[in-house]
């Protein structure tokens, strides 16, 4: 917005300042044992301004903060212009500049009132009738395959934005789903992923839904080709794509020269980016699985935190609070990555869902203005769902050299209350505990104390936790899809933040592109030996290696 480095900010080099003078000074149990309403300071309730009812707590008392290093955070945001970007962002401003886009996700789940100048934003209802009506019939039997029979097995083939959110979402809204309906994701090109994916299917009772916003991306178009193949191998007649076959695209010529009808395309537009895209077309196998209500519901949840995003002060502002708190470790503590820990096993894709959305976002060298950046950028964003992580990479959490900052994400309530939810009680003492620990460790003195005297000092030395992890918490109470749309509009709002600070262009992926063209020359030269060319020692060898080792 003003051409200028984060590091130029005057709120920057404060915050360099207090982190130089601080860092070692911050210790969280000391500022727990200084201020007993550390909790109600730094913990925050959000309530939906609008549509269904979607209320979390996020406590972030457990950081390395205290109000001042909060406040000089938020005069960073506010030096960045991130509330006039925002504010730009929702009117329908072409912020992607490098491709001259809006950027309007938050245009698909408009159920207020946002005034947006940019066209095609007025076909958004159309679009959602489509979906809505098209979903009803195939979910009711209405929509019948080519031998008549209803359809009863979907394939979402798409890569990448056009498949992370709809596996996401159906996985973390499984509960709502329709039992009879059985959803596969298609993405890898390597042929296993829709052979073994076809083993499952039937051609007469499976529908194909071909998702790309491009409708050009390599593996997607190859898999949908061979999907096809193998219907018609059925099939027979090439009539009867059109009841297999749907498309999710903003490529009209590709779709129909494909073969797919153009009643069966559902459009969205060139201001969706992929990994922003679930809320569109590209949540077509969602509102299969779970019923356009739902789908609905969850679009509302997130126009709500969207409202949120736009109009809360930035003290209380959630998608602002987890922004400066993950810039105050990515950039003053030289913290590498951000875990995402949800203790729900129905988000167990939530990391991965977010790896694309903030690392394909964030992860940039360049300002919007063309500048290299002098400080770090976006995150290595990873995580699992607990208990599961705690078995097996939490050990380096607590213990290792590494400072990882994490988000807890807890339901209250389970839908699944087995053993008059025992599990769940187990499952959240772990969430609570986690935290805890990582925060206030133990010491020396206690393990000593535990242990009593006559043991090793190594032993001593080993069963010590230094403590002072920082991590956010987040309790909602139940796992609906207006939480969960509220909840991803939120991260997406965070990293949002998070790119104007760092003057960076959130919403382009430049970075995919070389290695596609680079696979596109070779995969001409795998032939023979000689057509190997102009490729360094290393490529060459590999290549020849697989050109004398492979069969077929
Ligand atoms: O939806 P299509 O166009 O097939 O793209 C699928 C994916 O391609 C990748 O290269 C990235 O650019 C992603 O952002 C995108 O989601």
């Amino acid at each position: 917005m003003n051409g200028k480095l984060a590091s130029e900010y005057a709120a920057w080099k404060k915050l360099e300042e207090i982190h130089a003078s601080q860092q070692s000074r911050l210790v969280l149990r000391e500022l727990f044992a200084q201020d007993p309403a550390r909790f109600a300071h730094f913990s925050t309730e959000y309530s939906s301004p609008s549509g269904p009812d979607v209320t979390f707590l996020l406590d972030y008392s457990k950081n390395l903060v205290t109000q001042p290093i909060v406040d000089t955070l938020l005069a960073l945001v506010r030096e960045a212009h991130v509330e006039q970007v925002r504010d730009n962002m929702f009117a329908g401003e072409h912020i992607n500049t490098s491709e001259d886009r809006a950027v309007l996700h938050v245009a698909l789940r408009n159920f207020g009132d946002f005034k947006i100048a940019e066209a095609g934003t007025d076909e958004v209802p159309a679009v959602l009738e489509h979906m809505k009506v098209f979903s009803n019939a195939v979910r009711s039997g209405a929509w019948k395959g080519y031998t008549g029979k209803p359809i009863d097995t979907i394939v979402n083939i798409g890569i990448g934005g056009s498949d992370l959110g709809p596996v996401m979402v159906t996985e973390a809204l499984k509960h709502y789903s329709k039992r009879d309906l059985t959803a596969h994701f298609v993405s890898n090109i390597d042929g296993t992923h829709i052979a073994e994916t076809l083993k499952l299917c039937r051609p007469e009772s499976t529908l194909f839904i071909i998702a790309s916003k491009t409708f050009t991306t390599q593996e997607t178009i190859t898999n949908a080709e061979s999907a096809r193949d193998w219907f018609l191998a059925s099939a027979g007649d090439k009539a009867h794509v059109a009841k297999h076959f749907v498309a999710l695209s903003t490529n009209t010529a590709a779709v129909t020269s494909f073969g797919i009808a153009k009643e069966n395309m559902f459009q969205f537009w060139d201001w969706v980016g992929g990994r922003y895209s679930l809320w569109s077309a590209i949540g077509l196998s969602i509102a299969l699985v779970i019923g356009y209500d739902n789908f609905e519901e969850l679009l509302k949840g997130a126009h709500g935190m969207d409202e949120h995003f736009l109009k809360t002060p930035l003290e209380k502002n959630l998608p602002v609070i987890l922004a400066i708190l993950g810039i105050w470790y990515n950039d003053f503590y030289g913290a590498q990555t951000h875990a995402l820990l949800p203790y729900d096993q129905y988000l167990h894709k939530f990391a991965d869902y977010f790896q694309q959305g903030d690392m394909e976002s964030n992860g940039k060298t360049v300002t919007k203005g063309g500048q290299r950046v002098n400080y770090q950028t976006g995150p290595i964003l990873w995580g699992a769902a607990g208990t599961n992580g705690q078995h097996s990479f939490y050990q380096l959490v607590h213990q290792g050299t590494k400072l990882i900052p994490a988000d807890f994400l807890a339901p209250a309530t389970t839908h699944n209350p087995i053993a008059h939810s025992k599990h769940h009680r187990i499952l959240l003492s772990n969430f609570f505990a986690q935290p805890e620990a990582l925060a206030f460790g133990k010491t020396e003195e206690e393990v000593r104390k535990e242990l009593g005297p006559g043991q090793s000092e190594a032993l001593y030395k080993s069963k010590v936790f230094e403590g002072n992890k920082p991590s956010n918490s987040l309790i909602f109470p139940k796992l609906t899809p207006a939480t969960l749309g509220a909840l991803i509009a939120m991260y997406e709002h965070k990293i949002f933040v998070q790119g104007v600070v760092w003057g960076i262009n959130s919403f382009d992926q430049m970075g995919v592109e070389l290695g596609k063209v680079l696979a596109k020359n070779i995969l001409a030269q795998l032939g023979t030996p000689e057509d190997v060319k102009g490729h360094d020692s290393s490529t060459t060898g590999l290549i020849h290696y697989y050109q004398k080792h492979r069969k077929e």
